[in-house]
This record gives structure tokens, sequence and C-alpha cells, in this order.
């Protein structure tokens, strides 16, 4: 979403499960691989945008092979999840970011 800051990730597509919709997105938005067993499912969002109900899977992943650089241009930081409150995100994302300060 133009200007805010989002959690890695993107749309599942036709015949991927959510896991294999996030290691794609890693790979391609990242440069990262990854596999269903190091994704841990923590949370999810649910929010009602203007013109779409948006429900998205928030997977904490504890390991991965490369380092992570932005293939697509957008603009990438570690964050500390006590930090995330000083960076504009999405409506979805903000209620996300307590469980994150709790569970890392
Ligand atoms: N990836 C991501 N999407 C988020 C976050 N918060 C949030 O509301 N969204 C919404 C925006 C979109 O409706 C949807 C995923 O969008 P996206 O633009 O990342 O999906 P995508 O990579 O598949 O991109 P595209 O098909 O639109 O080109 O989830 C977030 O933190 N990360």
């Amino acid at each position: 979403m133009a200007g805010l800051w989002e959690f890695p990730g993107g749309k599942v597509e036709t015949g991927e499960t959510p896991e294999v919709a996030l290691i794609r997105e890693l790979q391609e938005e990242l440069g990262i691989n990854t596999w269903s067993s190091c994704l841990a499912p923590l949370t999810f969002a649910s929010h009602s945008y203007d013109n779409f109900h948006l429900v998205m899977p928030l997977f904490a992943c504890r390991k991965w092979e490369g380092t992570p650089y932005s293939k697509e241009n957008q603009a990438l930081k570690w964050v500390h999840a006590k930090d995330l409150r000083n960076y504009p995100m999405p409506a979805a994302d903000l209620p996300l970011i307590p469980i994150l300060r709790d569970w890392l």
C-alpha cells in the first residue's frame, strides 16, 4: 500500500496454500528461500477496507537461506517489534503490533 510499511507477503494465487504463497513472495520480494517447516502461524488480521474485507494470516519465519534484499525496489528495514508503531502501516496491521511485541 503506497507510502506505508508492510510485512513481506502478498495475495494467495489459485492452487496455493498460504504457506506456499508466502514462500513464493519471500523469494520474489526479498530473494530468500524458506520452507513450510520454517513458518509458524502467529495470528491473523481481519479488517474491513472501503471496498473489501481482508483476512490476512501472519507467520513468523524462523529460518531461511540467503540474505534479504529488496528485489522489487521497495524500501526494506529490519525493525524490532517494540519499534513497529513508529512506522506508518496499513490499518489492518496495527492490531498485529502488540501481538508481535508479546511473542517475539
Ligand atoms: N503483503 C502485505 N499485504 C498487506 C499488509 N497489510 C495489508 O493490509 N495488506 C493487504 C494489501 C493487499 O490487499 C493485500 C496484499 O497485497 P500485495 O500488494 O502485497 O499483494 P501482491 O504482492 O500479490 O501484489 P499484487 O498482486 O497487487 O501486485 O493485503 C501487509 O502488512 N503486508
